[in-house]
């Protein structure tokens, strides 16, 4: 297989009286993906869902990156003061993309609200406000220190038990959502000491589908992450090959 065409999704910030609409994406995500063996392609926002379809059938994963919160209400929950919306252009294109992504069981890598919108597309829920939903958690975010870090507890066998193995373990935090319950078809891979989740993979055998809640391609990012975006390539990798033994 030559180098896999992995998606990217972008936030967009819309037009200002001093700026015009642009999309934008953090470069550790497609440096990472270029670092690991891909060939990252950033879409932008489509609004035509064909479209999306026409893109995914282009690509061999996808990539779901971070930003700000999901609107709960989207899933039948209320709004929380606390919760900073993504743009709704990005969120209802996100949505979109995920929900034809998971139809076709491609390959697909979601990292902070990437993770969350895996989790709650394919059922599971998110806790709206981690110090309201767990007062007694660890800090998962500090404004003022954006290498805020904690350790991880991971699940025997898991993508981060291979990438991570044993010894103590820390990982970037910059969040105050993080996954309730998980959703059906997935499992819990690694937590925080205080018990949020930080990791779910599929345990599906036609699908392979991960995320982290931590941020293995920002600049606080250890070396030892980049190892997440060779694992996903290798099940990217491992995919096609499969389609190609079916076809
Ligand atoms: N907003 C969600 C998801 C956290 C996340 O993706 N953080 C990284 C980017 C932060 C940003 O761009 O504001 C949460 O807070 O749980």
């Amino acid at each position: 297989m030559s180098k896999p065409l992995i998606g990217i999704n972008a936030d967009y910030r819309q037009a200002s009286n001093d700026s015009s609409a642009f999309t934008y994406v953090a470069s550790g995500y497609y440096d990472a993906i270029l670092k690991a063996g891909g060939l990252p392609v950033v879409i932008p926002p489509y609004d035509d869902e064909q479209d999306i379809a026409d893109m995914l059938d282009r690509l061999d994963g996808v990539m779901l990156v971070g930003g700000a919160d999901l609107d709960p209400r989207r899933d039948g929950w209320m709004l929380h003061p606390t919760v900073r919306l993504q743009n709704p252009r990005r969120e209802s294109f996100d949505r979109c993309l995920m929900r034809l992504v998971a139809e076709r069981r491609m390959p697909v890598f979601g990292v902070g609200s990437g993770m969350q919108l895996l989790n709650v597309s394919q059922g599971g829920n998110l806790m709206l406000h981690i110090p309201e939903d767990m007062p007694n958690a660890l800090p998962h975010r500090d404004p003022l220190d954006p290498s805020h870090r904690h350790t991880l507890e991971l699940a025997a066998g898991s993508i981060m038990d291979r990438v991570y193995g044993d010894g103590e373990l820390r990982v970037n935090s910059m969040h105050h959502m993080a996954v309730d319950e998980v959703a059906p078809g997935f499992m819990v891979t690694a937590r925080c000491p205080d018990g949020i989740i930080e990791a779910i993979e599929s345990t599906q055998e036609d699908w392979f589908a991960f995320g982290t809640q931590f941020h293995p391609e920002a600049e606080t990012a250890s070396a030892l992450d980049q190892r997440i975006f060779e694992e996903f390539m290798c099940g990217v990798h491992e995919m096609h090959s499969q389609v190609r033994l079916v076809a």
